[in-house]
């Protein structure tokens, strides 16, 4: 069996603890760095104290010595943080499996640059349960294609600092492209106010921030008569942390190329 020598970005976070938790369990995968930005607190400390467990592994803000001796690199952490590890992968032939969310379009475009380099899973979702929601909602999108109002509401927890998050995006992509809509022209993402009404073709989002919530996701189907719920209910980080290596072990025997949690789990 294969070691997979995997670094985490992050390593302090709460999925860059949840990652190092899952990683040091693993049998064939081995923690072989950790990153955090400068000036962290954990700077410097082992990126396992918290498991009462030392990896004999530093968290490090140097790119150099944190990626030293990784051949993956799992990043949950700002956009702005992975388009700086992204630059570093791709020269240094690192594979990545990024789980960041909140880009722009100039940010996705520099991953899927990268990954002309690197191998990269890229996905706003690492669990099993969403990638397989996000297929029953292609299907729903096209069975209720007309006479059905579509919104899209999450849930998460306070800290959160970017909405909708980018699984609610990625359900709106995926049933405006399952019903030919360009989800830019159709998207409504607040209401106040005299708003007139609803536009039959619109996709709406509504956002609610609150305590420990992990993630929730329900996607609204409202017809004349009837409404069809279709939700996903996150209720631990372990999920999205099993996704990721899943991922990575995928990224084995690839070298190049842009992938998502679909490709991973056999669902195109
Ligand atoms: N794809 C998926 O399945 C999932 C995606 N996510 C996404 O992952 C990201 C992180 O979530 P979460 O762990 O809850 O967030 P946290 O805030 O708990 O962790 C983020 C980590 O990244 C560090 N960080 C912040 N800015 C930078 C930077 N510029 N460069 C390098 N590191 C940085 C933080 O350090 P410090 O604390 O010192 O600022 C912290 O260690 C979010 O975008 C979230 O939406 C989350 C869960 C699942
Ligand atoms: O920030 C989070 O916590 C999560 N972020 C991801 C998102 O924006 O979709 C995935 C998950 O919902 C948890």
């Amino acid at each position: 069996m294969t070691t997979l020598n995997i670094a985490v970005a992050g390593a302090s976070g709460r999925m860059g603890r949840m990652l190092i938790e899952t990683i040091t369990a693993a049998d064939d995968a081995r923690l072989a760095g950790a990153l955090d930005v400068a000036g962290a607190p954990g700077i410097g400390s082992d990126a396992a104290a918290f498991l009462g467990k030392p990896a004999g592994v530093t968290i490090e803000s140097e790119l150099a010595k944190g990626l030293a001796n990784a051949g993956y690199l799992i990043d949950f952490t700002r956009p702005e943080g992975t388009l700086h590890h992204l630059e570093y992968c791709a020269s240094h032939g690192i594979k990545m499996i990024i789980g960041t969310t909140g880009f722009d379009e100039a940010g996705k475009a520099a991953i899927a640059a990268a990954a002309q380099k690197t191998a990269i899973v890229f996905a706003p979702n690492m669990s099993v349960g969403v990638n397989v929601t996000l297929k029953l909602l292609e299907m729903a999108a096209k069975s209720f294609s007309h006479g059905y109002d579509i919104e899209i509401v999450e849930a998460h927890h306070r800290h959160k600092v970017d909405a909708p998050s980018g699984t609610a995006l990625k359900m709106g992509e995926v049933i405006a492209d399952a019903l030919g809509r360009d989800l830019k022209q159709c998207a409504v993402y607040a209401r106040e106010g005299v708003t007139g009404e609803r536009d039959p073709s619109s996709i709406g989002f509504a956002t609610i921030r609150g305590g420990d919530i992990v993630g929730d996701h329900t996607v609204l189907f409202a017809g004349i008569g009837e409404r069809i719920e279709i939700s996903h209910k996150s209720s631990s980080r372990l999920s999205y942390a099993h996704g990721s290596l899943r991922a990575a072990r995928f990224l084995a025997d690839r070298q190049t190329g842009l992938y998502d949690m679909q490709d991973v789990l056999g669902l195109r």
